[in-house]
């Protein structure tokens, strides 16, 4: 495919006289992962809500290729079109579990549902579905009608990504996905997203503020200060061969492991 998936173009989101980001613009093309790093308050979130439309914003536009191949500005869209968008084409993985999760029903509801936003109606295969799914992100099958509310974080969170992947959708937004965890739950769940991602050929955009997060699971990295994009880059190059003084100051402070 020559044309990106999702195209971002001058975006801009205020609240108020505050500026949440400023002038962002980026591509993402098919199969990419992309992350988005910058210290607290520099605007990461704001840009990951405006570019998933959860949040709109107060100038610019976003293109996304749609199933049918057209480019869709996604302000255009109507509700309706909006909120199929989001239950099968894409997938937001929340940094915290019970945001994108239903903590009260059962962990093969969960994933489920999303099922059967996309139309399936066979009781039998949602289950067996939702069960193989679970064996993908490693929860037990014996596990299938417990709720979310008695499975540890790493657990829940692997239960968000089975819900937010089973629809097969094209391009996931992960909001600091293993922030929060243990260390080495962090290790293993990275391992799990890089292996799905590939698996499956996902198009990501991660907002992380930890650049070993980035280093393992992207490709590109967008760099922001103060609500701005103030370098961007192959990962491997803007981490090695870091440009610009803030990000060099960025690298040189991740732990040596
Ligand atoms: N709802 C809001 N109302 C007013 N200001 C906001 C709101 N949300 C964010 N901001 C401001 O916008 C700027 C960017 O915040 P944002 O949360 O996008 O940054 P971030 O990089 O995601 O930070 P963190 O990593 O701490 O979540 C900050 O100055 C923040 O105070």
């Amino acid at each position: 495919m020559t044309s990106p998936l999702l195209s971002v173009r001058d975006i801009t989101k205020s609240y108020g006289a505050r500026v949440g980001c400023e002038d962002v613009s980026f591509d993402v093309w098919p199969g990419e992962v992309v992350a988005i790093v910058g210290e607290s308050g520099s605007g990461k979130t704001t840009l990951l809500n405006c570019i998933s439309t959860r949040l709109a914003p107060t100038s610019g536009t976003i293109s996304y290729a749609m199933r049918d191949g057209t480019m869709r500005d996604l302000a255009s869209l109507g509700e309706a079109e909006r909120r199929l968008l989001m239950r099968t084409d894409w997938g937001f993985v929340h940094q915290h579990a019970s945001d994108g999760l239903r903590m009260r029903v059962s962990a093969g509801a969960n994933v489920g549902e999303r099922l059967m936003a996309v139309g399936d109606r066979h009781y039998g295969e949602i289950r067996a579905t939702a069960t193989d799914w679970l064996g993908r992100v490693e929860i037990a099958a014996d596990r299938i009608d417990d709720q979310p509310v008695a499975f540890s974080g790493g657990m829940r969170q692997r239960l968000q990504i089975a819900r937010n992947l089973v629809t097969r959708p094209r391009l996931v937004f992960m909001d600091e996905p293993t922030g929060g965890l243990d260390v080495s739950v962090q290790a293993r769940l990275l391992d799990l997203i890089r292996t799905l991602v590939s698996e499956m050929g996902l198009s990501v955009v991660i907002v992380t503020h930890d650049l070993a997060v980035a280093r393992l699971l992207s490709q590109r990295m967008i760099v922001m200060k103060a609500g701005r994009i103030i370098e961007h880059g192959l990962t491997d190059r803007v981490l090695d061969d870091p440009h610009h003084a803030y990000t060099q100051l960025l690298v040189a402070s991740i732990p040596e492991s």
